[in-house]
Protein backbone atom coordinates (compact mmCIF):
# COMPACT_ATOMS: atom_id res chain seq x y z
CA UNK A 1 0.00 0.00 0.00
CA UNK A 2 1.26 3.46 -0.96
CA UNK A 3 1.68 6.13 1.76
CA UNK A 4 -1.13 8.08 -0.37
CA UNK A 5 -3.52 5.13 -0.03
CA UNK A 6 -2.97 4.54 3.66
CA UNK A 7 -4.14 8.08 4.17
CA UNK A 8 -7.18 8.01 2.60
CA UNK A 9 -7.82 4.65 4.32
CA UNK A 10 -7.39 6.34 7.43
CA UNK A 11 -9.47 8.88 6.81
CA UNK A 12 -12.10 6.87 4.97
CA UNK A 13 -15.09 7.99 7.44
CA UNK A 14 -13.79 11.96 7.00
CA UNK A 15 -14.47 11.43 3.30
CA UNK A 16 -17.98 9.42 4.13
CA UNK A 17 -19.16 12.08 6.49
CA UNK A 18 -18.42 14.87 3.77
CA UNK A 19 -20.49 12.95 1.31
CA UNK A 20 -23.15 12.28 3.66
CA UNK A 21 -23.18 16.27 4.87
CA UNK A 22 -26.33 18.00 3.62
CA UNK A 23 -24.85 20.95 1.79
CA UNK A 24 -23.26 17.69 -0.38
CA UNK A 25 -26.41 15.98 -0.37
CA UNK A 26 -28.06 19.24 -1.55
CA UNK A 27 -26.01 19.55 -5.06
CA UNK A 28 -27.25 15.97 -5.53
CA UNK A 29 -31.03 16.85 -5.09
CA UNK A 30 -30.39 20.48 -6.49
CA UNK A 31 -31.60 21.95 -3.19
CA UNK A 32 -28.91 24.42 -1.38
CA UNK A 33 -30.69 27.03 0.52
CA UNK A 34 -29.81 30.18 -1.81
CA UNK A 35 -28.35 31.88 1.79
CA UNK A 36 -25.45 28.75 2.21
CA UNK A 37 -24.47 28.98 -1.36
CA UNK A 38 -23.73 32.63 -0.90
CA UNK A 39 -21.87 31.80 2.58
CA UNK A 40 -19.97 29.27 0.56
CA UNK A 41 -18.72 31.61 -2.33
CA UNK A 42 -17.94 34.57 -0.62
CA UNK A 43 -15.37 32.11 1.89
CA UNK A 44 -14.40 29.85 -0.50
CA UNK A 45 -13.28 32.80 -2.57
CA UNK A 46 -10.73 33.66 -0.25
CA UNK A 47 -10.01 30.26 0.93
CA UNK A 48 -8.93 29.46 -3.06
CA UNK A 49 -6.42 33.13 -2.58
CA UNK A 50 -5.17 31.52 0.22
CA UNK A 51 -4.87 28.25 -1.02
CA UNK A 52 -2.69 30.01 -4.03
CA UNK A 53 -0.38 31.85 -1.13
CA UNK A 54 0.35 28.31 -0.02
CA UNK A 55 1.44 26.90 -3.25
CA UNK A 56 3.45 30.69 -3.47
CA UNK A 57 5.16 29.88 -0.20
CA UNK A 58 5.55 25.88 -1.24
CA UNK A 59 7.62 27.26 -4.52
CA UNK A 60 9.91 28.73 -1.85
CA UNK A 61 10.66 25.81 -0.90
CA UNK A 62 11.47 24.02 -3.69
CA UNK A 63 15.12 22.39 -5.04
CA UNK A 64 13.79 21.74 -8.92
CA UNK A 65 12.11 23.11 -11.91
CA UNK A 66 9.85 20.26 -12.00
CA UNK A 67 8.11 20.72 -8.49
CA UNK A 68 8.14 24.52 -9.29
CA UNK A 69 5.86 23.60 -12.31
CA UNK A 70 3.87 21.47 -10.15
CA UNK A 71 2.94 24.19 -8.12
CA UNK A 72 3.14 27.28 -10.85
CA UNK A 73 0.55 24.76 -13.14
CA UNK A 74 -1.78 24.29 -10.11
CA UNK A 75 -1.76 28.23 -9.29
CA UNK A 76 -2.78 28.69 -13.22
CA UNK A 77 -5.54 26.20 -12.44
CA UNK A 78 -7.17 27.85 -9.54
CA UNK A 79 -6.87 31.23 -11.30
CA UNK A 80 -8.73 30.21 -14.66
CA UNK A 81 -10.79 26.89 -14.19
CA UNK A 82 -12.26 27.03 -10.75
CA UNK A 83 -13.84 30.00 -11.31
CA UNK A 84 -16.64 28.20 -13.43
CA UNK A 85 -17.94 26.32 -9.99
CA UNK A 86 -18.40 29.17 -8.14
CA UNK A 87 -19.90 30.82 -11.43
CA UNK A 88 -22.49 28.29 -11.11
CA UNK A 89 -23.32 28.13 -7.52
CA UNK A 90 -23.75 32.14 -8.19
CA UNK A 91 -26.37 31.74 -11.36
CA UNK A 92 -27.94 29.58 -9.04
CA UNK A 93 -28.38 32.11 -5.86
CA UNK A 94 -29.07 34.86 -8.82
CA UNK A 95 -26.04 37.34 -7.16
CA UNK A 96 -23.25 38.46 -9.63
CA UNK A 97 -20.07 36.61 -8.53
CA UNK A 98 -18.13 40.15 -8.53
CA UNK A 99 -20.58 40.55 -4.95
CA UNK A 100 -19.35 37.77 -3.27
CA UNK A 101 -15.60 38.97 -3.18
CA UNK A 102 -13.65 40.08 -0.74
CA UNK A 103 -15.54 39.66 2.65
CA UNK A 104 -13.83 38.80 5.66
CA UNK A 105 -13.22 34.91 6.79
CA UNK A 106 -15.97 32.87 8.59
CA UNK A 107 -14.61 31.14 11.62
CA UNK A 108 -14.74 28.08 9.59
CA UNK A 109 -12.42 28.95 6.43
CA UNK A 110 -10.50 31.10 9.34
CA UNK A 111 -9.30 27.88 10.64
CA UNK A 112 -8.37 26.03 7.61
CA UNK A 113 -6.88 28.52 6.40
CA UNK A 114 -4.26 28.89 9.66
CA UNK A 115 -4.23 25.43 9.57
CA UNK A 116 -2.89 25.55 5.94
CA UNK A 117 -0.32 28.79 6.34
CA UNK A 118 1.22 27.27 9.39
CA UNK A 119 2.05 23.87 7.82
CA UNK A 120 3.38 26.52 4.80
CA UNK A 121 5.56 28.09 6.60
CA UNK A 122 7.19 25.49 9.04
CA UNK A 123 6.48 22.61 7.17
CA UNK A 124 8.69 20.46 4.83
CA UNK A 125 7.60 20.36 1.16
CA UNK A 126 5.97 16.77 2.12
CA UNK A 127 3.91 18.31 4.40
CA UNK A 128 2.49 21.23 2.49
CA UNK A 129 1.63 18.55 0.47
CA UNK A 130 -0.25 16.44 2.64
CA UNK A 131 -1.96 19.84 4.14
CA UNK A 132 -2.90 20.66 0.34
CA UNK A 133 -4.29 17.37 -1.14
CA UNK A 134 -7.45 17.16 0.74
CA UNK A 135 -8.57 20.18 -1.54
CA UNK A 136 -8.70 18.28 -4.34
CA UNK A 137 -8.86 14.63 -3.70
CA UNK A 138 -12.48 15.41 -1.11
CA UNK A 139 -13.77 17.51 -4.25
CA UNK A 140 -12.94 14.76 -6.79
CA UNK A 141 -14.35 12.15 -4.58
CA UNK A 142 -17.57 14.36 -4.19
CA UNK A 143 -17.60 14.75 -7.79
CA UNK A 144 -17.08 11.23 -9.29
CA UNK A 145 -19.98 10.06 -6.48
CA UNK A 146 -22.73 12.48 -7.38
CA UNK A 147 -21.84 11.83 -11.44
CA UNK A 148 -23.01 7.93 -10.71
CA UNK A 149 -25.42 8.61 -8.10
CA UNK A 150 -27.30 12.13 -9.41
CA UNK A 151 -26.41 11.79 -13.29
CA UNK A 152 -26.95 15.26 -13.69
CA UNK A 153 -27.78 16.65 -17.27
CA UNK A 154 -26.98 19.68 -19.24
CA UNK A 155 -30.15 22.14 -18.34
CA UNK A 156 -31.77 19.52 -16.00
CA UNK A 157 -30.00 19.86 -13.24
CA UNK A 158 -28.89 23.04 -11.28
CA UNK A 159 -25.65 22.26 -10.19
CA UNK A 160 -24.57 20.19 -13.30
CA UNK A 161 -21.65 22.32 -13.94
CA UNK A 162 -20.49 22.14 -10.42
CA UNK A 163 -20.46 18.16 -10.98
CA UNK A 164 -19.44 17.81 -14.00
CA UNK A 165 -16.21 20.05 -13.18
CA UNK A 166 -15.09 18.01 -10.22
CA UNK A 167 -16.66 14.76 -11.24
CA UNK A 168 -14.24 14.40 -14.39
CA UNK A 169 -11.06 14.95 -15.30
CA UNK A 170 -10.05 18.62 -13.40
CA UNK A 171 -9.58 17.07 -10.30
CA UNK A 172 -8.15 14.06 -11.45
CA UNK A 173 -5.05 15.67 -12.53
CA UNK A 174 -4.27 17.92 -9.73
CA UNK A 175 -4.46 14.85 -7.36
CA UNK A 176 -2.71 12.10 -9.20
CA UNK A 177 -0.10 14.97 -9.14
CA UNK A 178 0.02 16.03 -5.63
CA UNK A 179 -0.48 12.25 -4.59
CA UNK A 180 2.70 10.85 -6.46
CA UNK A 181 4.76 13.90 -5.07
CA UNK A 182 4.02 12.94 -1.61
CA UNK A 183 4.30 9.36 -1.95
CA UNK A 184 7.84 10.21 -3.18
CA UNK A 185 8.38 12.76 -0.18
CA UNK A 186 6.82 9.67 1.69
CA UNK A 187 10.04 7.21 0.45
CA UNK A 188 12.65 9.24 2.30
CA UNK A 189 10.89 11.13 4.98
CA UNK A 190 11.69 9.90 8.64
CA UNK A 191 9.17 8.45 10.39
CA UNK A 192 8.96 12.01 12.70
CA UNK A 193 7.69 14.34 9.00
CA UNK A 194 5.52 11.03 7.96
CA UNK A 195 3.68 11.24 11.16
CA UNK A 196 3.22 15.01 11.04
CA UNK A 197 2.48 14.60 7.24
CA UNK A 198 -0.19 12.31 8.46
CA UNK A 199 -1.44 14.92 10.94
CA UNK A 200 -1.50 17.28 8.47
CA UNK A 201 -3.75 15.38 6.23
CA UNK A 202 -6.36 14.16 8.72
CA UNK A 203 -6.75 17.73 10.15
CA UNK A 204 -7.49 19.20 6.31
CA UNK A 205 -9.72 16.50 5.96
CA UNK A 206 -11.57 17.49 9.39
CA UNK A 207 -11.53 20.87 7.94
CA UNK A 208 -13.00 20.08 4.54
CA UNK A 209 -15.78 19.10 6.45
CA UNK A 210 -15.99 22.07 8.07
CA UNK A 211 -16.03 24.09 5.23
CA UNK A 212 -19.05 22.65 4.19
CA UNK A 213 -20.71 22.95 7.58
CA UNK A 214 -19.98 26.76 7.90
CA UNK A 215 -21.42 27.30 4.56
CA UNK A 216 -24.77 25.20 5.90
CA UNK A 217 -25.37 26.73 8.93
CA UNK A 218 -23.82 30.05 7.26
CA UNK A 219 -21.39 30.54 10.40
CA UNK A 220 -20.35 33.67 11.28
CA UNK A 221 -18.36 34.77 13.91
CA UNK A 222 -20.18 35.38 18.00
CA UNK A 223 -19.96 38.75 17.78
CA UNK A 224 -19.79 39.95 14.13
CA UNK A 225 -19.44 43.62 13.78
CA UNK A 226 -16.49 43.60 16.62
CA UNK A 227 -14.51 41.40 13.61
CA UNK A 228 -11.96 42.93 11.98
CA UNK A 229 -12.27 42.26 7.99
CA UNK A 230 -9.13 40.18 7.72
C1 LIG B 1 -12.67 24.45 0.82
C2 LIG B 1 -12.39 23.90 -0.54
N1 LIG B 1 -11.83 22.69 -0.65
C3 LIG B 1 -11.60 22.19 -1.92
C4 LIG B 1 -11.89 22.87 -3.06
C5 LIG B 1 -11.63 22.31 -4.38
N2 LIG B 1 -10.42 22.80 -4.92
C6 LIG B 1 -12.46 24.12 -2.88
N3 LIG B 1 -12.81 24.89 -3.93
N4 LIG B 1 -12.74 24.65 -1.61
Amino acid sequence: MTFTERLREENDATYQAIFDHPYVQGLKTGHVPKNALVHYVKQDFEYLNAFMRVYGLAISKCETREEMSLFNEQIGFVLHSEIHPHNNLCEVAGVPYEELQGYPLAPGASHYISHMMTTAQQGTLGEIVAVLLPCPWTYLDIGERLMKEAAPQPGLHPFYEWINFYGTKSMEGVTGKLRSWLDRYAETASEREKEKMRVAFAKSCQLELGFWEMAYTVEEWPVRDAVLRR
